[in-house]
């Protein structure tokens, strides 16, 4: 059940009207679905039932803190990857030890706050961030729990810029070291390694990538295992894609995504722990902009709305396709073709060419689909535009779950310094 949908020709979110929530809100704004972010996280986690398995969710994919405790009360965990996530994780309610902490570049001081808090477990992604972590532990007189990221060099056939899993991606250890960090981690006192993660990209839109890579790590546990480790989970990242353009061919279900992983992992008697975030979130999440102009150039129509990649940047960042749709129905059936473009200055502030639309004009309000995942929380203030609003809905009731940014407050975090107020 799709809980964006039109009820008398007027776009809802769940019982709401969206707009409803522009009239008191404005534009542009993100709007998101209370019912379609459990239903995402329950089917996913339904997948995996009968399992030991731990569903962290990416919280870079949205990081908003509605979205953290909705996801809290269902049980989940979090996979952080800064304190700033890992801060936000712990304030949602989702208990330290479903914490996993991802990412290349931890600092000292994050390692000490995960470690403090108690988390399930570091994600170490080189030997120079096993060492640090061994530093910092010791200094706490504590052993931290580390999984290894492991880079299976798998092809995961998405666009490029979301691709991790590949030896030239600067993501996880190179396959061929795999053996000799299990052995330092035996060596050093205080880290315990247990585990093996991988994840290699994002919007997957095939089983083949990750069934090459789980069975690769498959492999690896059993090999360590008969070096004498004691490898007893497995963190088999996120990545699984979602659908961004209606009548097109779906990714792959979470049901045939858990059916692959279970026949995989037969025997392995590992726990399981899977990092999704663009599938639960992304198709949970609109942003509703208003249409300020029309302008034409030669052939070619401009329909100029009011949000702009400095609100979402996926279109001008990997080229990503977004459903666009008309928040009113039009009576009429015909269509136009235009480009859907923002008013930053860049020519990559596009968020659709030659899109065939209903014909809008001034004032008319379109809402950008698919917007749930790596949308706000990319965001920024390019061309001096105040981060924008989010909104959540649940049922017939919603709330602004992030206030839109005054400009006074955006202004008031530069200084000038005294040699040039003098
Ligand atoms: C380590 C890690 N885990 C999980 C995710 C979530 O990926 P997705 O949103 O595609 O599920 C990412 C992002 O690609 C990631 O880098
Ligand atoms: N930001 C990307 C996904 C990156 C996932 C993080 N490793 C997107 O919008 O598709």
């Amino acid at each position: 059940m799709d809980h964006f949908h039109y009820k008398n020709s007027e776009l809802s979110c769940e019982d709401v009207a969206v707009s409803d929530i522009v009239a008191s809100v404005g534009t542009p704004v993100y709007i998101y679905s209370t019912a379609t972010i459990v239903r995402h996280y329950r089917v996913f986690a339904d997948a995996f039932k009968g399992l030991d398995a731990l569903v962290c969710f990416a919280v870079k994919a949205n990081s908003n803190q509605a979205v953290l405790a909705t996801l809290a009360r269902e049980g989940a965990g979090a996979d952080v990857v800064s304190e700033g996530e890992l801060l936000r994780a712990l304030k949602a309610g989702i208990p330290a030890d479903k914490i996993v902490f991802s990412g290349v570049g931890k600092t000292p001081r994050e390692m000490a706050l995960g470690l403090k808090a108690g988390i399930k477990q570091f994600n170490i992604e080189s030997e120079a961030e096993l060492e640090a972590l061994n530093t910092v532990a010791g200094e706490m007189g504590l052993v931290a729990p580390v999984s290894v990221r492991v880079n299976p060099d798998v092809d995961a056939k998405t666009h490029a810029k979301i691709s991790t899993g590949k030896s030239e991606n600067k993501f996880g250890i190179p396959w061929n070291r795999a053996h000799s960090i299990y052995a330092r981690i035996k060596a050093l006192p205080h880290v315990n390694g247990k585990g093996i993660d991988v994840h290699i990209g994002s919007q997957l839109t095939e089983l083949e990538p990750f069934k090459l890579a789980f069975t690769k790590v498959v492999e690896l546990v059993k090999e360590l295992r008969a070096k004498g480790h004691d490898i007893t989970h497995i963190d088999l990242g996120g990545g699984l894609g979602i659908p961004y353009e209606l009548g097109k061919e779906a990714p792959p279900s979470p049901d045939a995504y858990g059916k692959m992983a279970r026949e995989v992992l037969a025997g392995i008697d590992c726990s399981l722990i899977f990092e999704p975030g663009r599938l639960i979130v992304g198709n949970a999440g609109i942003l509703v902009s208003e249409m300020v102009y029309e302008k034409t150039s030669g052939n070619k129509g401009f329909y100029i709305i009011d949000a702009a990649m400095n609100d979402l940047i996926r279109p001008a960042m990997y080229d990503a396709y977004h459903d666009i749709i008309p928040v009113s129905l039009a009576e009429t059936q015909d269509k136009v073709s235009v480009d859907f473009v923002g008013p930053i200055c860049e020519s990559s502030d596009v968020f659709a060419k030659d899109r065939l639309t209903a014909p809008l004009k001034a004032g008319d309000l379109i809402a950008i689909k698919s917007a749930g995942a790596y949308g706000a929380v990319m965001s920024g203030t390019y061309n001096t535009r105040p981060l924008i609003a989010e909104v959540m809905v649940n049922g017939s009731d919603y709330a602004v779950v992030r206030k839109r940014q005054s400009l006074e407050e955006l202004l008031s975090l530069d200084s000038v310094p005294d040699w040039l107020t003098d």
